[in-house]
């Protein structure tokens, strides 16, 4: 489960201080098997509230529980096994230069102690779902752009995650592979995971519907 309860967040200014708020006074619960679309123009909040669910910020005021995990309570030491247990897509992608498109896709297996033979399997199904056979040995930057987004995307969720976080995760895609990735997402969820996708774009949800999060001007002003 995920749960927000009266959540804002303010980013400290450049000196240190507490900036502006960029979300106010939200509120909501997102259950087991769920999933759910965050929808708003550009700046509304959509990655902060992400960024929350991935346990990379907490809130300024208000609480934001993680599958079972308050934040406000969390000590250092929980957040890298609470991180281990959601898949992240980043908007802008963030993999690893140095290594392969086969190891980024395999990094988290293995950072979980996954068997090798688990790894090589996990990681071919992936690769071949995702287009990127034939790829395995490049690095990021001799990909595509909507390459190294399925790349990020099949690292995501190679873990099968209990909660999968995805920013704008068909930006760089042609229709038919968006398409493929909301099948692996509405897969993903049909197998227990907690799937939130934020988008700009209403296109994706009227293909998939479920419920709604719309933000504006960092507040909650919808939820259907
Ligand atoms: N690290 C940061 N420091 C200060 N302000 C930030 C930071 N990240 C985002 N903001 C501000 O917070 C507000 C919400 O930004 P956010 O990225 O969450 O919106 P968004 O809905 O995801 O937008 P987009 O669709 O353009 O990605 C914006 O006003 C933005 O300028």
């Amino acid at each position: 489960m995920v749960r927000f309860s009266r959540v804002a967040l303010a980013y400290p200014d450049p000196r240190g201080r507490g900036g502006t708020e960029v979300l106010r006074d939200i509120s909501f619960t997102l259950g087991e098997g769920s999933f759910t679309w965050i929808l708003g123009p550009s700046g509304a909040g959509k990655t902060s509230v992400l960024r929350l669910m991935q346990a990379a910020l907490r809130p300024t005021q208000g609480e934001v529980e993680l599958l079972g995990i308050p934040l406000s309570g969390a000590r250092r030491r929980d957040l890298p096994p609470l991180r281990r247990r959601i898949g992240v897509v980043h908007q802008e992608f963030r993999l690893l230069a140095h290594l392969s498109a086969w190891d980024n896709i395999a990094l988290p297996l293995r950072l979980a102690g996954t068997a090798e033979s688990t790894v090589r399997n996990d990681v071919a199904e992936l690769l071949d779902w995702m287009g990127l056979a034939g790829k395995e040995e490049r690095r990021p930057a001799e990909l595509s752009g909507g390459e190294q987004q399925r790349l990020t995307i099949a690292r995501a969720v190679v873990t099968r995650p209990a909660l999968l976080v995805a920013d704008e995760p068909t930006s760089e895609l042609d229709a038919r592979q968006a398409r493929r990735t909301l099948a692996l997402l509405a897969e993903m969820n049909r197998q227990g995971t907690i799937v939130v996708v934020a988008t700009h774009s209403e296109d994706l949800p009227a293909r998939h519907p479920a419920r709604m999060l719309a933000l504006e001007g960092g507040r909650l002003v919808s939820d259907g």
